[in-house]
């Protein structure tokens, strides 16, 4: 199974792909796990990311897509992944669909969570005071600044995607507002009605 989860910063994409991942077998692919690590490691991806990731702005599709293209063809990918912050442009999507043609494969679902943009800034914002209170370090891009950047990317970039995968009837939407194991049954029930589709 081959999955997109799509939404705006703070949807919680990054949760539900984890659990979904853990619950189905899926390996998750996270570029800004992936970079953050790079940036981390201070690999040259990660010397090139940093300062546009920092200021919340999109790192450079030519990076991503490369990244990304290595990743699924790695062989724990083959039976499936959950890509989570991948894609964030049409150029992205247009760059995968065009790897996974060419190892003759496609996409399932694109999930999209929708939620309420203005509860995505208190959202991030209780992720930093939490991580704080747990000892933690918090993202260098999980502030107020950085992150009206990142909405702004999301919509002018990644909301089009919307209307891409909807063109391709693959689009599907839960309801991002609620609880977390709400939106992890939601997703469920959106995966078994797909498996149906494909046995009939
Ligand atoms: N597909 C991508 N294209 C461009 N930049 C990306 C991509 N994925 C991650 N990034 C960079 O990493 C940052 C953090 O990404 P992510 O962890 O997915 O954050 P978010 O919580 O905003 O969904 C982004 O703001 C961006 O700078």
């Amino acid at each position: 199974m081959k999955l997109i989860l799509l939404g705006p910063p703070g949807a919680g994409k990054g949760t539900q792909a984890e659990a979904l991942a853990r619950r189905k077998g899926l390996i998750q692919l996270s570029t800004g796990d992936m970079l953050r690590a790079a940036v981390k490691a201070g690999t040259e991806i990660g010397q090139k990311a940093e300062a546009v990731m920092k200021s919340g702005g999109l790192v450079s599709d030519e990076i991503v897509i490369g990244i990304i293209a290595e990743r699924i063809g790695q062989p724990d990918c083959a039976n499936g992944f959950i890509l989570d912050g991948f894609p964030r442009t049409l150029k992205q999507a247009e760059a995968l669909d065009q790897l996974l043609i060419s190892r003759h494969t496609g996409l399932d679902q694109v999930i999209e969570l929708k939620v309420d943009d203005t509860a995505l800034l208190s959202r991030i914002e209780n992720r930093a005071r939490e991580t704080v209170a747990a000892g933690g370090t918090v993202r260098a891009d999980d502030n107020a600044e950085a992150l009206k950047t990142r909405l702004w990317a999301y919509y002018r970039e990644t909301a089009p995607l919307i209307g891409y995968y909807f063109a391709q009837g693959k689009l599907r939407q839960v309801d991002g507002m609620a609880s977390i194991s709400e939106v992890a049954q939601q997703i469920d029930a959106l995966l078994e009605g797909g498996e149906k589709m494909s046995q009939n």
